[in-house]
């Protein structure tokens, strides 16, 4: 039984032959002597002997009930072994379609129309009364389609299609153990420790991940594309959830096999991508909550570690000289969290510039993280502490839950490597103040109850104290429909869906507009009142009862 190996029984000893040094393995894994056998290892019709080393030994694949290690011609040499591991199926658990097989119609026999296919379930054998001629048995008869290894420009090693792949067809499934969620995230942090650049863990469900660093088919090889010729997708085989690699479209012999990875990013190195597809997001893990998190906590006022300041290329020479743009002088450009950044931009923007343009695109920030420092400073001009006052720090819920749901709605997460680590990035994540504030807890908001002290008309007092209060209720209806939805996100990452309904996400995508638009009326109202209407002469009375007459006074010098 192939299946979803978590490890591997020794070869055979009648396998062992002439035993040859150990060969540095395609991802810089050195095979471990322990537990040593010796093997011939077959491959593209010559033989060559190798170490193979069970259970501690980087070894691909559990293919046929074999374990296959890389042969110096990049190709891949199998040896005869049984993972176990497996979990058994219970026979009441076992789903039965109704096909009947039909000599004059091949599909017949578990095609398109078979019920288990449509459930993305596949057949039990000696249950499907297509029996020998079920063809929906694939995960378990490794049913693979042709490819090989081949070494990549910057981005190691890859695999590429060895024969023409019809779109929809299964490719491989990605083998590799099958760990918690916990276990998933400490061994990441061990790697990245260890030196280790390329991440291979990616999510099974919510519980579970599936390693391949050490063990794995070689899906393990393929890499990532913003715009991706494969996707993952799960399937039940034999009761158990695994991950299989489909094409997406026809896919010609010769050509790179790659699939968006949905890449978690945690902290740690941000690894540029480097599968030059037009709308490239320009990091792996671009799109993760962890990495605009991250993104987004130093936008303020700390640009060191923005993606903006990163730049794409180490220097120069490695930069693609094509030149996509012309402007002749400075430009402003107005991100999308309302923050400008001014950029003195040469004759010619080349690629970098777009990325840079296409990443701020990117960053979706909501009003409420607008520090409207532009009409807080015209309206007060006042000492530094009655900024708090205009800004009231109450976060009722932050940009990183915002942010969370947006990219966990975004995201496709059928699959997500983790790259996680304890790097110097990760003690950047939670910068203190000098009093002890976490920076990120610091969500600015002006207090629209403090600008209207400012206002000596009633009715611009008024005008900002009802959007105020249409602002207050669309965020509690977003609130409330966080809280609805939150069952659903969770059961979409529980079950084997690639995403979360279109409903659920026009309902979200509905209400935070609404919120946004909210705000934006908002914030126009005092801008238009502190800029166009007469402001309360210093001592006059205090427009709302019991309020601090000092404020008024200072905010009015
Ligand atoms: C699952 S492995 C893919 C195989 C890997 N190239 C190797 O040589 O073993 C994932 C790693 O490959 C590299 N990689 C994959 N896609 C990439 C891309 N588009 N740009 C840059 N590096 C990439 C990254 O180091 C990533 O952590």
């Amino acid at each position: 039984m192939p299946l979803r190996p978590l490890d591997w029984n020794t070869p055979d000893a009648s396998q062992v032959s002439e035993n040859s040094p150990n060969e540095a393995l395609p991802n810089g894994l050195e095979l471990h002597l322990k537990n040593r056998c010796k093997g011939t290892i077959n491959c593209d019709g010559h033989e060559r002997s190798a170490t193979i080393v069970t259970k501690d030994t980087p070894i691909y694949s559990s293919m046929n009930g074999s374990i296959s290690v890389p042969c110096p011609c990049v190709g891949i040499g199998q040896l005869p072994t049984t993972p176990v591991g497996h979990k058994k199926q219970k026979e009441e658990d076992i789903v039965i379609c109704e096909c009947k097989y039909e000599a004059n119609n091949p599909d017949s026999a578990c095609g398109e129309r078979c019920l288990n296919v449509l459930t993305s379930t596949e057949c039990t054998p000696g249950y499907c009364p297509s029996d020998i001629y079920c063809k929906n048995q694939r995960f378990q008869k490794c049913e693979y389609a042709k490819s090989k290894l081949f070494k990549t420009e910057g981005r190691g090693w890859g695999l590429l299609a060895d024969e023409t792949i019809k779109a929809g067809q299964f490719i491989i499934e990605y083998c590799g153990e099958v760990i918690s969620w916990k276990e998933a995230r400490r061994r990441s942090q061990a790697y990245e420790t260890l030196g280790l650049k390329d991440a291979f863990i990616i999510s099974l469900n919510a519980y579970e991940s599936i390693d391949a660093t050490k063990k794995g088919s070689l899906a393990r090889f393929i890499n990532h594309s913003c715009q991706p010729n494969c996707e993952t997708r799960k399937w039940t085989v034999l009761g158990e959830i695994r991950v299989g690699i489909f094409a997406k479209q026809d896919i010609s012999a010769g050509t790179e096999l790659a699939y968006d990875y949905n890449f978690e990013w945690y902290g740690g190195a941000k690894v540029r991508c480097l599968c030059g597809a037009v709308g490239c997001s320009g990091f792996l893990g671009a799109k993760s909550r962890g990495f605009q998190e991250d993104t987004y906590l130093w936008e303020d006022d700390d640009d060191r570690y923005s993606v903006e300041k990163i730049p794409l290329y180490d220097s120069e020479e490695d930069a693609p000289s094509s030149k996509l743009l012309k402007t002749t002088d400075s430009s402003i450009i107005e991100f999308s969290n309302g923050r400008k950044n001014e950029y003195s931009m040469p004759m010619d923007v080349g690629l970098e510039s777009v990325h840079r343009l296409e990443s701020a695109a990117l960053v979706v920030v909501p009003l409420d993280s607008v520090p409207m420092e532009g009409v807080v400073v015209e309206a007060a001009k006042t000492e530094v502490s009655e900024e708090k006052q205009l800004y009231s720090q109450e976060t009722p819920r932050t940009f990183a839950q915002n942010n969370a749901m947006i990219s966990r709605i975004r995201s496709n997460s059928a699959c997500r490597n983790y790259h996680v680590g304890p790097s110097p990035l990760s003690n950047k994540r939670s910068p203190h103040y000098p009093n002890g504030r976490s920076k990120h807890l610091v969500q600015k908001q002006v207090d629209a109850k403090v600008v209207c002290q400012l206002l000596a008309s009633k009715e611009a007092r008024e005008e900002v104290c009802n959007y105020e209060k249409m602002k207050n209720q669309a965020t509690s209806q977003l609130d409330s429909l966080y809280n609805e939805i939150r069952p659903a996100i969770e059961e979409h990452e529980r079950d084997s869906q690639d995403s979360v309904s279109t409903s659920v996400a026009e309902k979200w995508i509905e209400a935070s507009c609404l919120k946004l638009k909210a705000e934006f009326d908002l914030y126009s109202s005092i801008i238009k009142n502190v800029s166009c209407t007469p402001r309360r002469a210093r001592g006059e009375a205090d427009p709302a009862e019991g309020d601090n007459e000092n404020e008024v006074k200072y905010l009015t010098n």
